[in-house]
């Protein structure tokens, strides 16, 4: 079953469409992230479905309810929605608890009480109950903040950036936790994002948007070895692109040499290109008998404690790659690239 479902979703600034034909489905208790560049319409989308902005068409429904269609505009506060932004939000003036407790303001002084210190318990705060945000750090703020927009236990919640403004080394620690205060609630969540590593850290699954467009929405692991855009395979990693040709079984001919996939191939699809990425490729010295026709030169070398990282030139391409050791490169070096099985990213040109 859906907690979220949005179909032919469209939306324009003074005639200029941000949301083109949207379709998005969020199944229950799962965690979906926009993922996409900046303007192509993620804040938009998050916007229509909280009934922020009123769609010029398209259909939205929340937890079995239609609070957007042809005749139907349910209002923002009554979609039963929690938000989550960036800049927190919280009120100043507001202790911690009051702040937990500012949707919560209907409800009895018991009930209250009760919702307010388990949520206090369940963001790890009980001791900072008293305190005003500004006493807060950032992690705290945001634990704060997600403790306040579940404490009504919303059908469906929204997060908007939350931990862009969050110093990166205790970053991933906070998404690990927001993560798990969000599955042990059995909520479902929609989280916008350009980084790609807060994407998988945080997601189930996440659906990739283009000039107001889903272009694809899966599993991480399944967006990579199955894109169904160039547009989808590139966003999600550096690669180069080879002229390929489908030779039978799982192989293709390139200009590199052969190139094998360790996943099934559409045997209809003969001509067209390769998006390899980096770890695919292994660096080689230069054979005279090398099978590869296209000239791979290395561009820098960067020592990076662990790792070298070598800038290679491909025929007219750029590509890095990792290499555990120095090897006998250096810059300026004409070397051959092999190419190793993998499960192959094939496009029709
Ligand atoms: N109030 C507005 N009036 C006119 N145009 C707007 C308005 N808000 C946003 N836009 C435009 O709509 C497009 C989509 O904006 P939106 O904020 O949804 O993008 P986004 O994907 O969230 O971007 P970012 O990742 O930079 O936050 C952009 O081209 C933006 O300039």
């Amino acid at each position: 079953m859906s907690d979220l479902l949005i179909e032919h979703l469209n939306f324009d600034y003074q005639g200029n469409k941000v949301i083109d034909n949207l379709s998005l489905m969020i199944e229950k208790n799962e965690i979906v992230c926009l993922l996409g560049a900046s303007g192509c319409g993620k804040t938009t989308t998050l916007k229509a479905i909280a009934g922020l902005i009123k769609p010029s068409e398209g259909f939205i429904k929340i937890s079995n309810k239609t609070v957007n269609d042809k005749n139907v505009f349910i209002a923002p506060e009554v979609r039963n929605i929690g938000m989550m932004f960036q800049d927190y939000a919280l009120f100043p003036h507001l202790t911690v608890a009051q702040n937990i407790g500012y949707g919560l303001l209907s409800r009895d002084k018991t009930f209250k009480r009760d919702r307010i210190s388990e949520m206090l318990h369940l963001v790890k705060l009980e001791d900072l109950g008293e305190r005003y945000p500004h006493q807060l750090s950032g992690g705290q703020q945001q634990r704060v903040a997600i403790a306040r927009a579940l404490a009504y236990k919303p059908s469906l919640l929204l997060l908007d950036e939350p931990f862009s403004n969050i110093d990166h080394q205790v970053r991933f620690q906070l998404i690990e936790d927001i993560r798990r205060i969000i599955k042990d609630q059995q909520v479902s969540a929609i989280f916008v994002t350009h980084s790609k590593d807060e994407a998988f850290a945080f997601s189930d699954k996440l659906a990739i948007m283009h000039q107001g467009e889903i272009i694809q929405q899966d599993t991480a692991k399944m967006l990579f070895h199955q894109p169904k855009a160039k547009m989808v395979a590139e966003f999600l990693g550096q690669g180069i692109y080879l002229d390929a040709q489908y030779q039978g079984g799982q192989c293709f001919k390139t200009s590199l040499g052969d190139v094998i996939s360790t996943q099934a191939v559409d045997e209809n699809k003969q001509k067209g290109s390769l998006y390899v990425r980096p770890q695919y490729l292994s660096l080689q010295a230069k054979s005279t008998e090398s099978s590869g026709i296209d000239d791979v030169t290395i561009l820098s070398k960067r020592f990076m404690g662990t790792r070298y990282i070598y800038r290679l030139k491909v025929s007219a391409q750029e590509i890095e790659v990792v290499a555990t050791d120095d090897g006998l490169f250096n810059t300026g070096d004409r070397v051959d690239l092999n190419i190793l099985p993998h499960p192959v990213n094939f496009f029709i040109n």
